[in-house]
């Protein structure tokens, strides 16, 4: 899994058009979405965590609370972002890691959107521009070596 975290004033995304055959379905209301003081991690789920993916749902959400206490973020924007690897996880396994991260990240106490997965989405971001305000993560399950 590839992560990258953008701690944010706010942002903001809008769905498009459907960027898969089958898109998640989503109501009228997810059409848009918003969060303000949010730390915005964009998700690429790969092909590696499939051996594992409970395990990388833990390691990402440990990484994804250290970097909120660091920066002191109780909002977080999980984003669907499928631009930071070549080696892709299968829709239907990433889509299953993304819930699960947004359902644990929320049962530690964090305020917690997922835009929609499977879709082109316009977003605005607005990085705040201190000296954590931009990290990247790459997380494996054990046992496999890290891509460079
Ligand atoms: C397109 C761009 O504007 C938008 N931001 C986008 O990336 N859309 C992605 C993700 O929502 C999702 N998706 C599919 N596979 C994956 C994966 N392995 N990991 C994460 N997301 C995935 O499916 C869409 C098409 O790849």
């Amino acid at each position: 899994m590839r992560m990258l975290l953008i701690h944010s004033d706010y942002l903001e995304y809008e769905v498009k058009d459907k960027a898969l055959k089958n898109p998640e379905p989503i109501s009228e209301e997810q059409k848009k979405g918003r969060l303000e003081e949010v730390l915005a991690v964009f998700i690429s789920v790969e092909k590696v965590d499939e051996t594992n993916p409970d395990e990388v749902v833990e390691k990402a959400v440990n990484e994804i609370k250290d970097v909120a206490s660091q920066v002191k973020a109780e909002n977080v924007f999980v984003y669907p972002f499928a631009h930071l690897s070549s080696e892709l996880a299968k829709p239907d396994i990433a889509l299953e890691v993304l819930r699960e991260v947004e359902e644990k990240l929320r049962e530690e106490g964090f305020n917690v959107k997922r835009a929609p997965f499977g879709y082109y989405k316009a977003f605005k971001l607005s990085c705040k521009g201190h000296p954590l305000a931009e990290l990247s993560r790459t997380i494996v399950p054990s046992g496999e070596a890290k891509a460079e």
